[in-house]
C-alpha cells in the first residue's frame, strides 16, 4: 500500500486527487494539508473531497513535518502555488518523503532549488509541468515538429479558466523551452510575453506567448507555427482535470521503481518518447 499525504487537500486537483486515490486498492490517503492554519483544520479530508469519510483530518501547513512523520507518508503529492511548494518539498524532502509535483509558476531558482533538494536528500521525485498524457505526447511531437519547421513565426497561446493565478501556464513554458531548445535559442532572449504599444517588427527568433483567462475553460494549449502562405496551429484541449489526476495515479504508483535523487519526468512514468 502506497501512503499519500495531498497538499492542497481542498484545492481543484487537490481534492480531485484524495477521491481518485480512494478508488484505487493499492494506495490510499493518510495525510491532508491546506494553508497554514487553515480553517479546514479537523474537517475530514474525503468529506471535503466529496469521497466519503476517510478518517483523516485536513491538518494546517504548519504542521506539515510532524504530520508526514506520524502518518508514515511514502509519497507527498503537491498541487498548490509555487511559492508554498518550494517550502513543501524543501521539508518534506528533509523528512525523506518522495514528491510528485504538479505545482506550476515556479521561477528557474525554484526549480533548481527542488532538484537540489530532491537530490541532497536523495528521495524519488516527478516533478511536470502537466500530468497529462496527451500533453506529453503534444511535447514530444512538438520536438520532432520544430526542427522541421525552424522557419516558420512561432506563437504559444494558452487559455485556461478564471481562477489561476500565474501566466503563461507552466504547460506554455514547459512548451515554449522544448521549441527554444530544439532551435538553439536561448529562453532568456527570445520569449515575448504579450505585445502592447509600438513593439516593432516580429523578429526572426522571437517566440511569443500568450493567456486567456476566463469562465471554466480546463486548459488549452496552441502553438502556431506560421509561415508564409500557410500555418500549422497544434493544439491540445483539456476537457476535464480528470486527464491530470489519473496522471497523478500513474507518478504515485511509479515512484516505488523511480530513480532516488533525481526528477523523474512524464515520460519516464508514462514510458514515452
Ligand atoms: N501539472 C499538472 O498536470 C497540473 C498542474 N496544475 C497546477 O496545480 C496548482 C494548483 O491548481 P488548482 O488545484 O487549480 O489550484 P487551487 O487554488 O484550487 O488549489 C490549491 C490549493 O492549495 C492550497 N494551498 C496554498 N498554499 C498551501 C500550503 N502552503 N500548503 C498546503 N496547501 C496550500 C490553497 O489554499 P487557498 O485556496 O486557501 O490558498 C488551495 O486549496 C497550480 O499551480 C496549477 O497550475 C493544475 C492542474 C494540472
Ligand atoms: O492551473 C491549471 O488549471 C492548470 N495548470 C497547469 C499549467 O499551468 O500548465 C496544467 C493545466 O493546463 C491546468
Amino acid at each position: 500500500m502506497i501512503k499519500v499525504a495531498v497538499t492542497g487537500a481542498a484545492g481543484r486537483m487537490g481534492s480531485g486527487i484524495i477521491r481518485k486515490i480512494t478508488q484505487q486498492d493499492d494506495m490510499e490517503v493518510v495525510a491532508a494539508i491546506e494553508i497554514p492554519n487553515s480553517p479546514l483544520a479537523g474537517v475530514d479530508a474525503g468529506i471535503q473531497a466529496g469521497a466519503g469519510e476517510l478518517g483523516v483530518k485536513i491538518v494546517g501547513a504548519e504542521k506539515l513535518e510532524e504530520t508526514l512523520k506520524e502518518s508514515e507518508a511514502d509519497v507527498l503529492v503537491d498541487f498548490t502555488i509555487a511559492h508554498a511548494a518550494v517550502e513543501t518539498v524543501k521539508k518534506a524532502t528533509a523528512c525523506g518523503v518522495n514528491v510528485v509535483v504538479g505545482t506550476t509558476g515556479f521561477t528557474d531558482e525554484q526549480m533548481a532549488e527542488n532538484i537540489k533538494n530532491v537530490k541532497d536528500n536523495d528521495v524519488k521525485a516527478v516533478i511536470s509541468s502537466n500530468m497529462s498524457i496527451g500533453v506529453n505526447v503534444f511535447f514530444n511531437t512538438l520536438k520532432k515538429l520544430t526542427p522541421i519547421l525552424n522557419d516558420f513565426d512561432i506563437e504559444i497561446i494558452e487559455a485556461h479558466h478564471n481562477q489561476k493565478k500565474d501566466a503563461p501556464s507552466g504547460t506554455a513554458m514547459t512548451a515554449f523551452e522544448v521549441i527554444a531548445n530544439e532551435l538553439d535559442r536561448d529562453p532568456e532572449e527570445v520569449g515575448v510575453y504579450g505585445r502592447q504599444g509600438m513593439v516593432g517588427k516580429r523578429t526572426k527568433e522571437e517566440i511569443g506567448l500568450h493567456a486567456i483567462r476566463g469562465g471554466d475553460i480546463v486548459g488549452d494549449h496552441t502553438v502556431m507555427f506560421v509561415g508564409d502562405g500557410e500555418r500549422i496551429e497544434f493544439t491540445h484541449r483539456a476537457h476535464t482535470r480528470e486527464v491530470f489526476i489519473a496522471g497523478v495515479i500513474r507518478a504515485i504508483r511509479y515512484i516505488p521503481d523511480a530513480e532516488s535523487g533525481i526528477v523523474s519526468s512524464m515520460n519516464d512514468v508514462l514510458g514515452l518518447e
